[in-house]
C-alpha cells in the first residue's frame, strides 16, 4: 500500500511553494517524503525532485512540435488549446509506461507527492489527470487530491463562489477524498473577514451574494449555493507556511484522509516489547 497526495488548483495558487515547504517540514519530523513534478513547464525547484514529467514531456518539445520559441512556447501552453491537448496526447500515450517504471524505485508504504500544474483544464475536462489517479489506485495507492485555493480568493463572495465551483468541478472529475487549503495566509491582514468564508453557512453565503449580483440573478444563486451545500465543499484550512504548527495541522488532515499512520500503529503494537515478555 502506498501513499499520495495530489496537489492541484488553479495556476500561482502556491502548490510548488507548497510542496517544498512540507517537503521541509517532513525533513525535520525525519519522515520521508517524495515529491514528483507532474507540471511539463516548470523550471525551478525548491525541493528535490524524486519524479519528473518533464523526462517525458517537456516545454522543450511543445516548442519544437509548434516551431515556436521559449516565450511564444510558454504563451501557447498557457493560452492555447491545441498546445495543451498536444502536451495532453504526448501524456496520455505514455504515462501509464512511465508512472509503472518509475514506481519501481518505490517501496509499499511510500510516500508521494505530485505537484502538478495549474491548468485549470486539467481538473475539469480533459482525461488525463483522471487517468493517473486510476492507475496510481489500481498500483494500491491511497490518493487523497489536495486542492490550495489562493486566499485572495476569499475577499469577497463572488470571487469566493467561483473559486469553490472550479474546486468542485475537479473534485467531481476525480472522484477522490479531498482537503482543501486556503493558501497564502500570510497575506491576509483582516482575518476577521475571512472566518466568514472558512466554514460559511449557506445562508449567510446566499444574503451576500444576493447583495452583490442584481435581483435578476436570485434563482441562480440560490441554484449554485444549494449545489456548493449540498456537496459540503465549502470548508477550507487556512495555511501559513511561515507556521510550522500550520503545516503539520495541514497534513494531519490528509494523512487521516488516506489512512497513514494507521497501519504504522498497528505494526507498532505487533511488535511491542511487552509481548515478548509473556
Ligand atoms: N506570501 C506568500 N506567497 C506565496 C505563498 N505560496 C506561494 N506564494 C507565491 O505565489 C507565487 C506562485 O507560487 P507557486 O508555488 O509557484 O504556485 P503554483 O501553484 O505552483 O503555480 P503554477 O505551478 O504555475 O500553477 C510565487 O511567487 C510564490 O512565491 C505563501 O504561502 N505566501
Ligand atoms: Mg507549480
Amino acid at each position: 500500500m502506498g501513499y499520495a497526495q495530489l496537489v492541484i488548483g488553479p495556476a500561482g495558487s502556491g502548490k510548488s511553494t507548497y510542496c517544498s515547504s512540507l517537503y521541509e517540514h517532513c525533513v525535520a519530523a525525519r519522515r520521508t517524503i517524495n515529491i514528483v513534478n507532474l507540471d511539463p513547464a516548470a523550471e525551478n525547484f525548491d525541493y528535490p525532485v524524486a519524479m519528473d514529467i518533464r523526462e517525458l514531456i517537456s516545454l522543450e518539445d511543445v516548442m519544437e512540435e509548434l516551431g515556436l520559441g521559449p516565450n511564444g512556447g510558454l504563451m501557447y501552453c498557457m493560452e492555447n488549446r491545441v498546445a495543451l491537448a498536444i502536451l495532453f496526447r504526448h501524456l496520455e500515450d505514455n504515462l501509464d509506461d512511465w508512472l509503472e517504471e518509475e514506481l519501481d524505485n518505490y517501496l509499499d508504504d511510500d510516500y508521494l507527492v505530485f505537484d502538478c500544474p495549474g491548468q485549470i483544464e486539467l481538473y475539469s475536462h480533459v482525461p488525463v489527470l483522471k487517468n493517473f489517479v486510476e492507475h496510481l489506485k489500481r498500483k494500491n495507492f491511497n490518493i487523497c487530491a489536495v486542492y490550495l485555493l489562493d486566499s485572495q480568493f476569499m475577499s469577497d463572495v463572488t470571487k469566493f463562489i467561483s473559486g469553490c465551483m472550479a474546486c468542485l468541478s475537479a473534485m467531481v472529475q476525480l472522484e477522490l477524498p479531498h482537503v482543501n487549503i486556503l493558501s497564502k495566509m500570510d497575506l491576509v491582514t483582516n482575518k476577521k473577514d475571512l472566518e466568514e468564508f472558512l466554514d460559511p453557512e449557506p445562508t449567510f453565503l446566499l444574503s451576500e451574494l444576493n447583495q452583490r449580483m442584481g435581483p435578476q440573478f436570485a434563482k441562480l444563486n440560490k441554484a449554485l449555493i444549494e449545489l456548493v451545500n449540498n456537496y459540503s465543499m465549502v470548508s477550507f484550512i487556512p495555511l501559513d507556511l511561515r507556521k510550522e504548527r500550520s503545516i503539520q495541522y495541514v497534513l494531519n488532515q490528509i494523512d487521516n484522509c488516506i489512512q497513514y499512520g494507521e497501519d504504522a500503529d498497528v505494526k507498532v503494537k505487533d511488535f511491542d516489547p511487552e509481548d515478548d515478555d509473556e
